[in-house]
Order: C-alpha cells, then sequence, then structure tokens
C-alpha cells in the first residue's frame, strides 16, 4: 500500500470481489457509481450479523449487540467522510426517503417563504419528489441548472446534486450555498455521486441539509441505507415530516404523542434495516481503516483514472464531462449513438459501465479497486466498438 495520502488506483482491489467477466477473469468494473463492488469485509461483517447476531442472541440484539445505536454510529462513520462533524448524521432507508423528508424538514425552516428551487437536471427522484413535495407544502417549484439558480426572499429551499448523475460535472457548493444565503434559503444537497469519490466539507460549507446513497462509491452493496445531514445549528426546530417511532425521544415509553429525540436523532423513522447497516459497517472499512488513504488521495486517484481514461479515448470521443478537474465528479460521459448496445456489447468484452438516455455511456472510477490498466482498456473497448 503506497503512502496513505497518495494512494495508488486500485489501492485496495484485493479487499474486494470483482465481478466475473464472461471469460471468468474480473471484470473491468466501472459502474461504481451505481453500485459499488463487493468489499470483502461488507461479506464479512454481513455473515456475522446473520450468524453470531441474529442467530444466537435474538431480539436482545437491539441492546447486546449495539443494533439500536447503529444508525447514528454508522451516521457518524458517514459524517466523517463528507466534513461533518458527529451528531449531525443519521443512515437508515433509501435516498428518496430521506430527500422527502430533509425537503420538507427543509421547507418548514423557511416557513412564510413560497418557493422551492431545484435543479432541473436533478436525479429522477430528486424532481419527482420535489414536484410532490410543491404540491403538499403548496411550495411554488422552479427548476435551474445549479450554476444559473438566482434564489431571492421568496425561496425558501434551493436543492441541488453535488455531482450530475449523467454528465459527472462537479458543481460549486461553494457559490450555491452563498447565493442561497445571501437570499435567506436553506440548501439541501444530494451527495449520492460524491460521497466515497471526493472529499466533501458539509460544515465547512455551511450546508444546511443534505442526504446521499451508500450503495455506490461507499460499496454499501444493493440498497444500502442512505443517510441525511442535518447542520447542528438548525437541531431545535427541526420539524421532519416522518415522525416515526425510533425518533421519539423515548421510544419505549410508548406515550400518546411525538416528541422528538434530541438533535439528528429525530431524523429516524422506523426499525433500522440492521443487516444491510452492518454490511456498510463492514463496506466503511476501506475509507476509514487504519490504512486507509485519507478522501483528498481517493479523489487524485480517481482523477488520474479519469484522464487515464480520456487520454486514451480517441480524439473523436464526444465526452460531455468538464475535463478540468475541479468541475469533474467521479465518472466520466461520453455521448454515443447507442448507448444500450455499447454497454451490452462492452459487458460481453468484461467492461462494466452502465448507460443513460437517451445517449450516454457512463463510466465510474472509483479508486479503490480500478487501475489505470482497466481505465485504459475501457477506452480501447470503446474505441474499437464505435470506430
Ligand atoms: C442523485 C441521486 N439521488 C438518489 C438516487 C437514488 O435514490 P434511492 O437510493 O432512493 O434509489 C440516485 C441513484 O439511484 C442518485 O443518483
Ligand atoms: N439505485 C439504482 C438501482 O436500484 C438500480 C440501478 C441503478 C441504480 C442507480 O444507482 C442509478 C444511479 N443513481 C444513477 O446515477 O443513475
Amino acid at each position: 500500500m503506497p503512502s496513505n495520502s497518495s494512494p495508488e488506483p486500485g489501492f485496495a482491489r484485493t479487499d474486494f470481489v470483482l465481478p466475473r467477466a464472461p471469460d471468468g477473469s474480473d471484470a473491468v468494473y466501472l459502474a461504481g457509481n451505481s453500485l459499488g463492488a463487493q468489499p470483502r469485509a461488507a461479506r464479512t461483517a454481513l455473515l456475522a450479523a446473520v450468524d453470531e447476531q441474529w442467530a444466537a442472541v435474538g431480539v436482545a440484539g437491539w441492546e447486546d449487540c449495539g443494533w439500536w445505536a447503529t444508525p447514528q454510529r454508522l451516521g457518524d462513520r458517514v459524517g466523517a467522510l463528507v466534513g461533518a462533524a458527529p451528531g449531525q448524521v443519521v443512515v437508515g432507508d433509501s435516498t428518496s426517503v430521506q430527500l422527502f423528508g430533509a425537503l420538507i424538514a427543509a421547507a418548514r425552516l423557511r416557513p412564510g417563504r413560497s418557493v422551492l428551487v431545484s435543479d432541473g437536471g436533478h436525479f429522477p427522484t430528486d424532481r419527482y419528489l420535489a414536484a410532490s413535495v410543491a404540491r403538499l407544502t403548496g411550495l411554488e417549484l422552479r427548476t435551474a441548472s445549479p450554476d444559473a439558480m438566482v434564489p431571492d426572499a421568496d425561496t425558501a429551499v434551493v436543492a441541488v446534486p453535488a455531482v450530475d448523475f449523467r454528465t459527472g460535472e462537479r458543481w460549486d457548493l461553494a457559490a450555491i450555498v452563498e447565493r442561497a444565503h445571501e437570499a435567506g434559503a436553506v440548501v439541501l444537497v444530494d451527495l449520492s455521486h460524491a460521497v466515497g469519490v471526493m472529499p466533501v466539507a458539509l460544515d465547512a460549507l455551511d450546508v444546511d441539509l443534505a442526504v446521499g446513497c451508500t450503495y455506490k462509491y461507499l460499496n454499501g452493496g444493493p440498497g444500502a441505507p442512505a443517510f441525511a445531514y442535518v447542520a447542528a445549528r438548525h437541531h431545535d426546530v427541526l420539524d421532519p415530516p416522518l415522525t416515526g417511532w425510533t425518533g421519539h425521544a423515548d421510544p419505549f415509553a410508548m406515550t400518546e404523542a411525538w416528541t422528538p429525540a434530541p438533535g439528528v436523532g429525530r431524523l429516524r423513522i422506523g426499525t433500522p434495516p440492521m443487516l444491510s447497516m452492518l454490511a456498510l459497517d463492514g463496506a466503511l472499512g476501506v475509507f476509514d481503516g487504519p490504512d486507509s488513504p485519507d478522501l483528498a488521495g481517493v479523489r487524485a486517484a480517481s482523477l488520474a483514472l479519469g484522464d487515464a481514461f480520456l487520454e486514451a479515448l480517441p480524439d473523436a470521443a464526444d465526452v460531455v464531462t468538464p475535463r478540468a478537474h475541479e468541475r469533474r465528479g467521479g465518472h466520466v460521459a461520453v455521448r454515443v449513438r447507442d448507448a444500450e448496445g455499447l454497454c451490452a456489447a462492452l459487458a460481453r468484452r468484461g467492461v462494466v459501465v452502465d448507460a443513460r438516455p437517451p445517449d450516454l455511456l457512463r463510466f465510474g472510477f472509483a479508486a479503490p479497486y480500478v487501475t489505470v490498466d482497466d481505465a485504459r482498456t475501457a477506452a480501447r473497448e470503446l474505441a474499437g466498438l464505435v470506430q
């Protein structure tokens, strides 16, 4: 393992099980921006949870195995990866559920304001939920590109991704937050395409709320629980819409009315999906284990992979992702004529990527297990197919 601050791409490859290529070798797996590869430690943690906890301990596991505390314990671990001091992140439920709760809780932080501004190119679940939340709350939904948003005195909430799910463009969160706060609005960031592939500085940037998934670059596994962040300065007045019993101040008192737990604990909703959580617990060791590089190093390695891929592409390739490092996320998208067909043809050659309508192929550069050879192979195979 190279030094902690400047890891080589593929620095933790042996800690992962990679999907198989048709010839039985390890695939060139560039779909970590959709579903990360399997960390061996996630499998170990999951099997231990099944055999040594669930089977052996049963219901006592909520206390004796620490299950009850896991949403916040993992929240602090994920929080450390997104620049959040402890006590501001909860893990659980899907990104969509977390988004719904966060959008409404954000709107409730700005009563009397009438507009929700959301990225017009946001991931579909973010767009669909923004529309539904606008109907529920009576807010007017306005859409714009994150770099063209002009929040005003009517704006309650500005909702943006950190990285565009299609083009891989990285947005300037500092500028977005500054503009929103100048207008008195709060900012909700979807970190799904950023967490685990680049440093994020939620506290330092003064972001108000954030959500994100853990199955992409954090490699938590299919359907791994999402996370929600709320800056501590909002905790006392935070009024989440999904007032489930596990977010109660004293859940086992079974009282008549819901009393919010102190702090971010009130964002808990129902019984946490413990097996998924414990798989994530194992997976996170890639990023916060004793030998893990910091995220600046992971980011540098991911950018190096993207650069190797871009350099190996033919000049004529229609790359839609900005080439400048500061404007690029973890994946690179190439416009092609038959994205679905090419995606399938690449898979037959052992290169796993994904296609997004109408015409994009996405190549995800998860530095823990992707090597420079992988990046070059993908570019070469793509070139061979489109020539
Ligand atoms: C930006 C973004 N938000 C949300 C999601 C998904 O939400 P969920 O985890 O609820 O499926 C994705 C990808 O699936 C995404 O890219
Ligand atoms: N969440 C996904 C799923 O359940 C199935 C297939 C793909 C996904 C994804 O993660 C899609 C991804 N967020 C995207 O950027 O398109």
